[in-house]
């Protein structure tokens, strides 16, 4: 049977790469690109298709930061097909990112100096807005237009006699003390992306308990720092050309820059070649680049505690059912 790959966020950076890496591997597979924009999205097919001429590739738009577009895109995915294999949550948005060159330069000359590099800790701040569903925006992309998307497709996703998976596109910036139950689409601070990120990786770990039984295994991966449209908002083109040699020489002192988004996507195409039970629903995966350029994956211990994604898995449950009431009339129905 051949294997139904959906990727989200597949039309540029780390998606794209995947893609490109999963068909060089297996050209059998059906391979589903999530994106919001036609245009972009059939750019990105015809150059998958460039490379691999006889290839099942197709295109399902899909916003993830919109409720009405997530369930018009699940209904699509039945319509076409009877199992999804694997499903990459990968489309991901940090707006509006500042850099504090103070917060930076006083990094440079601590004991902390490898962590700055390698997770942004106390660097990097964004400005989130509200949606038109009338959620913070990066916790709906990041997180909640995913995990309804996940809801929607429950019957491609759960067999009883084989496992599918869903591989989360996570962060080292995700971290623990960004993220708070109470406010847990990030209203009030000032580091959305690290929340969302944290949140990630609690639901994957809430996931997991709650859909193991059913053959459905979820998995969080961190991808390291890449370069992509998403790092090139940070700070322009011209800086990180300027710093691309000292990119070079921190790679000898942290496995993180992985820099290119093929090495990137490195833990993301491992992870499609592992027996699902057989990952660890607590780790990260992380895709990791020597200094001489060589690819591997690490596994680190996700900083979660399962009662706290227990408790997120509610809360998203709760958003789920008040979200469609106001956003689909008939919900369920349609
Ligand atoms: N670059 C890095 O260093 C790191 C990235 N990541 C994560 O990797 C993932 C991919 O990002 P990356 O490749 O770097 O950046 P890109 O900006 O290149 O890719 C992001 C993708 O997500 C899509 N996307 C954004 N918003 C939506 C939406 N509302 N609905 C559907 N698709 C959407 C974009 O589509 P469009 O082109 O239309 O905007 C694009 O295809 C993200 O989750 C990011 O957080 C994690 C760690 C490090
Ligand atoms: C000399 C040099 C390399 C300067 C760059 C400074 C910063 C712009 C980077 C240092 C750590 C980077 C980082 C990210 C973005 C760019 C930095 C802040 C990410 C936040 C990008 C998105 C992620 O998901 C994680 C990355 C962690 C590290």
């Amino acid at each position: 049977m051949r294997k139904v790959v959906v990727v989200t966020g597949a039309n540029s950076g780390i998606g794209f790469a995947l893609c490109e890496r999963l068909l060089s591997y297996d050209d059998q597979i059906r391979l589903c690109l999530g994106c919001r924009n036609l245009q972009r999205a059939e750019a990105a097919r015809t150059a998958l298709l460039s490379s691999h001429p006889t290839a099942d590739v197709s295109v399902l738009l899909v916003d993830v930061g919109k409720v009405t577009s997530v369930v018009r895109a699940a209904k699509e995915l039945k319509e076409r097909y009877k199992k999804v294999d694997y499903l990459y949550l990968n489309a991901g948005i940090m707006p509006n990112p500042q850099l504090s060159f103070r917060a930076f330069i006083k990094g440079l000359f601590s004991r902390n100096v490898i962590n700055m590099f390698a997770t942004a800790e106390g660097i990097l701040t964004q400005k989130d807005r509200i949606t038109e569903d009338g959620l913070q925006e990066v916790f709906e992309t990041n997180v909640f237009g995913h995990f309804m998307l996940i809801r929607e497709i429950e019957p491609l996703l759960c067999h009883a006699d084989s496992t599918s998976q869903l591989i989360w596109t996570s962060s080292s910036n995700a971290r623990k003390s960004a993220f708070s139950l109470s406010d847990y689409q990030h209203s009030q601070g000032q580091e959305p992306y690290s929340s969302s990120k944290y949140a990630t990786d609690l639901l994957s770990v809430a996931l997991n308990k709650q859909y193991n039984k059913q053959g459905l295994y979820s998995s969080v991966v961190c991808p390291g720092l890449v370069m992509t449209n998403l790092t090139y908002g940070i700070m322009p083109s011209f800086f990180w050309t300027l710093i691309m040699p000292i990119m070079w020489l921190i790679r000898v002192f942290t496995n993180s820059f992985t820099i290119s988004p093929f090495n990137g996507a490195e833990a993301l195409m491992w992870l499609f070649n592992q027996k699902a039970e057989s990952l660890d629903p607590l780790s990260k995966y992380h895709s990791c680049t020597s200094g001489l350029g060589n690819n591997y994956v690490c596994l680190s211990k996700m900083d979660v505690d399962e009662k706290s994604g227990d408790l997120l898995l509610q809360k998203m449950l709760e958003l789920e059912k008040e979200i469609c009431k106001k956003s689909i009339p008939d919900y369920r129905n349609s």
